[in-house]
């Protein structure tokens, strides 16, 4: 493609021309956040490398939520820093942490009823999309062009995803699995370099699990992005994440391979309850 043909498509911003070369996609330390008279996060420390699958993972409550709306700019920390690609983002706005290459996805989704599945996806092209007036002037000539690339990227999101047959339809229209893989791919259309997924494969059988889960394996893989991931369901949790934390009221109570850290005497704990865990300890033994 010819300079002069190139459509005009902003690649995710680059942090800042000083931050410097990491290979840790993003770092948390002594992160801090209460609502009220509740400390939701207390002190919670964690790193994610380029190219991982990252989990977290912890009861209800635990504070995963919290953290993520930290990370992207929604809840500003009390106290502590994040950064991303080397770069302090610790109270950036949310549009901005989006401009610097974060997509995510809600634990409730949040698609938009009554357009097409193309349209949802297409929507997740905006944070490319900064119209200015001289690109106005010339519309034919560039407007069209920029559109045209948006849709190129769309269309091919919709084919990793394995969206083309349900294209057209409107998005209330379709099983909430397909809805989920929707939700996925309008994140995947701006072309993230960290993607955070809240909980990815709420409300889906085993067949939709593997399959989600196939997807965002090979989102890291052919797509080059860094996959933050919090999930209830522990199989898929210790099938495709590199490294997990596990929270509890707020704390840090485990990290390490998913395996070991979800086997945990502390995170049985945290998740079955003292006595179940006592129960559980005596069988593993
Ligand atoms: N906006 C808010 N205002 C008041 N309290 C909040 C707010 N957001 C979260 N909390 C509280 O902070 C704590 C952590 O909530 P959070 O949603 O982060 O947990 P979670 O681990 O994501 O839970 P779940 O797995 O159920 O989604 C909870 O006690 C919750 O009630």
């Amino acid at each position: 493609m010819t300079p002069a043909s190139a459509p005009h498509v902003r690649p995710a911003a680059p942090l800042s021309r000083h931050a410097p070369a990491t290979d840790i996609a993003l770092s948390c330390h002594g992160i801090e956040r209460s609502f009220g008279g509740l400390r939701a996060l207390k002190g919670v420390d964690l790193e994610v490398r380029q190219g991982q699958i990252f989990g977290l993972v912890g009861p209800n409550g635990s504070g995963k939520t919290t953290m993520v709306n930290v990370m992207t700019g929604f809840y500003p920390p009390n106290a502590g820093r994040v950064e991303l690609f080397g770069a302090d983002i610790t109270r950036m706005a949310p549009h901005k942490v989006a401009r610097c290459g974060v997509a995510r996805t809600f634990q409730n989704l949040a698609l938009f009823k009554g357009m097409s599945v193309l349209d949802n996806v297409l929507l997740g092209r905006h944070v490319h999309m900064r119209p200015s007036a001289l690109a106005s002037l010339f519309y034919w000539v560039w407007a069209e062009r920029e559109e045209l690339a948006h849709r190129r990227v769309v269309e091919e999101i919709i084919d990793f995803m394995q969206l083309q047959d349900i294209r057209d339809e409107p998005v209330e229209a379709i099983p909430m699995g397909l809805q989920k893989r929707v939700e996925l791919a309008r994140a995947l259309v701006a072309q993230p370099r960290f993607l955070i997924l809240d909980e990815p494969m709420a409300g889906m059988n085993q067949e939709e699990k593997e399959y989600i889960a196939r997807f965002i394996l090979d989102a890291r893989d052919e797509r080059d992005v860094t996959i933050f991931i919090i999930e209830h369901h522990m199989d898929v949790v210790t099938a495709i994440c590199d490294e997990v934390v596990v929270l509890c009221y707020g704390e840090v109570i485990a990290r390490g391979d998913p395996a070991t850290a979800i086997a945990q005497p502390q995170v049985v704990k945290a998740y079955l309850g003292e006595r179940a865990a006592a129960r559980h300890a005596g069988t593993a033994s």
